[in-house]
Order: C-alpha cells, then sequence, then structure tokens
C-alpha cells in the first residue's frame, strides 16, 4: 500500500509544482472518471497524489463533479490521507478574506446526488458526528501555525449546492446559523472519504464575505484573493507532506477502519456486482466478498 497523501485543489489551485518528478496519470474508477487525470510524484519523502477539484482549466461546476469518482481515484491511488483546499465565502470578521479556516463540521444544503458509495443491494451508515479526521486535522493545524499567516482552527462549512452564489438572504441566515464559511465542494466529498476510509482535512481558504454585506461576492474577487494566496497554500501543503507521515494508513481515529461499524447488509446477501465495486473503495471488507 502507497500509503499517499491526497491533495485536492480548489479554484484557483489547479498545479501543484512542489510534487517533484510530478507525473499526470489518467484513472478510472467503477464510479466512472474522476475530474482529471492525478499528478503523482512526490514531496519530500511523502507519496503525493494531486486532484484538482475543478479540471485543469477549471472546466467542472460543483454541482457536475463526480466526487464518487474522485475520492475512488485517491483510493485506488494508493491515498490513506486526503488534505482538501477550498476557497470559501467568511461569515464575520474572524475570518476575513485573506485567512485559511481549517474546517471542522459541516452543514449540508445541496440537494445533488452521488453522496454515497453504498446503495443497489449493499447499504452502510457511517458515523460522520466528527466530519474530519482529528489526528490529520492536528497536523494541519501544526502546518498552519508554522506557515504563520492568518488562520482560525475549526470552523463550520456551509454547502450550498451553487452554481449560483447565494443571496443576501440565504446569506444572512447562514450566518445566523453561526456558520463560518460557505463553500460549494465540502460536501460530499467529506462523506465519501470517510465512506472510503480516508483520513480528510479540510482547509477553506477565505475569499469574500460572501452576500451578507454590501462588497457581494464574485469569480474575479474569489480568483484574485486565491491567487494572492496560492504560494501560502503550496507551502501549507508541503509542511503537512513533509510532517505528517500517514501512520502506516492506519488511523488511531478509526477513519481507516470506518466501515467496520457501518455496514448493515446480511454479508450473504451482498449482491456481488456491488461487492465488487466497494472492493474498490474498502478491499479489507469487501474483497473477501462473494
Ligand atoms: C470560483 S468561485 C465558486 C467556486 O469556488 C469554490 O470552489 P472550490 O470549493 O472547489 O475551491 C466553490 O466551492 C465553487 O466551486
Ligand atoms: N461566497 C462563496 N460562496 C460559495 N462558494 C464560494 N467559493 C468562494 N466564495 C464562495
Amino acid at each position: 500500500m502507497a500509503n499517499r497523501l491526497g491533495l485536492i485543489g480548489g479554484s484557483g489551485l489547479y498545479r501543484m509544482p512542489a510534487l517533484a518528478d510530478g507525473q499526470w496519470i489518467e484513472i478510472d474508477t467503477a464510479w466512472g472518471k474522476p475530474s482529471d487525470a492525478l499528478l503523482l510524484g512526490t514531496i519530500g519523502d511523502r507519496e503525493v497524489a494531486f486532484l484538482p477539484r475543478h479540471g485543469r482549466g477549471h472546466r467542472v461546476a460543483p454541482h457536475e463533479i463526480n466526487y464518487r469518482a474522485n475520492i475512488a481515484a485517491l483510493k485506488a491511488a494508493g491515498c490513506t490521507e486526503v488534505l482538501a483546499i477550498s476557497a470559501a465565502g467568511g461569515f464575520h470578521g474572524d475570518v476575513p478574506p485573506g485567512s485559511f479556516v481549517l474546517v471542522d463540521q459541516y452543514i449540508d444544503r445541496t440537494v445533488r446526488g452521488g453522496r454515497s458509495f453504498f446503495g443497489q443491494g449493499i447499504v452502510a451508515h457511517v458515523a460522520f458526528a466528527r466530519p474530519v479526521c482529528g489526528r490529520l486535522n492536528a497536523i494541519v493545524a501544526a502546518a498552519l501555525a508554522e506557515e504563520g499567516g492568518p488562520h482560525r482552527i475549526g470552523g463550520t462549512m456551509l454547502v450550498i449546492e451553487g452554481p449560483q452564489f447565494s443571496t443576501r438572504a440565504e446569506s444572512l441566515l447562514h450566518k445566523s446559523w453561526g456558520c463560518d464559511v460557505v463553500g460549494m465542494t465540502g460536501l460530499p466529498e467529506a462523506r465519501l472519504a470517510r465512506e472510503a476510509e480516508l483520513c480528510y482535512a479540510s482547509v477553506a481558504m477565505v475569499t469574500d464575505n460572501d452576500a451578507w454585506s454590501d462588497e457581494e461576492v464574485d469569480v474575479a474577487t474569489v480568483i484574485a484573493t486565491m491567487g494572492a494566496n496560492v504560494v501560502r497554500a503550496q507551502a501549507l501543503v508541503s509542511s503537512v507532506a513533509t510532517t505528517g507521515g500517514g501512520q502506516g494508513g492506519s488511523c488511531a481515529e478509526g477513519c481507516s477502519h470506518a466501515l467496520d461499524a457501518a455496514v448493515i447488509t446480511a454479508r450473504d446477501a451482498w449482491p456481488i456486482e456491488a461487492s465488487h465495486r466497494l472492493a474498490t473503495i474498502s478491499p479489507r471488507t469487501f474483497s473477501g466478498g462473494k
């Protein structure tokens, strides 16, 4: 098992120059094609796989992303941990544009499908009260402190369906709920990472104040702020890659065994096709299936 660190780059983060000898490799999955090829390489001693969430050139909209294929491709590449980077709007003065937020909770306002690997004969309900890996989060928190730029440890991300930005009324509602940041892609990504038994952490790079004030968000603002902070993001991922080690793929927080207490369908009832497909996201659970 490669024990790679997976990196998902969001808006404005389509390349990863830190990857020494990076090679773009096409991967197909039982869930279809991911947003792009994976860039496989190393940062320091750590093997890394980078995937631009919207594809190079930003061709795939948030509601069109095949999140299952993206996560399955990272799993197939031998990733055990995933650090996701996203552009996001901020809801208050503690998370101004230019700050990085280590997300630890989500509220889902999406209506898209493809939010689970399960169904079609095999049912599982993974625990999601703590939707990110506390162990990987501690590594990212240390890297944020070392990087030294403005950041916040912990924050709730509200995920909208998009692709349109929120109305002012929605933005004010989400702010009143105590959310810290808003994006369009954090879910179902985090849900699927848990189902695929991957440690997952997410850093939101705040690019704008969404729509609750007079400074209404637009794409130009998002890209300009991302551009100004992309070097910081690259430094952050390099630091995580060189300080984290993946714990040999066995996570003390339980991410690597998330399906142990989750699959409810009797083993002798597993349809063969479904168990073969699921073996690609959890070989240890499903390879011994029928
Ligand atoms: C370009 S503004 C909206 C766009 O930015 C965020 O992308 P990502 O989460 O992939 O960094 C947001 O979710 C939207 O997809
Ligand atoms: N305000 C916002 N809402 C949703 N996604 C975003 N990505 C960047 N800024 C955003």
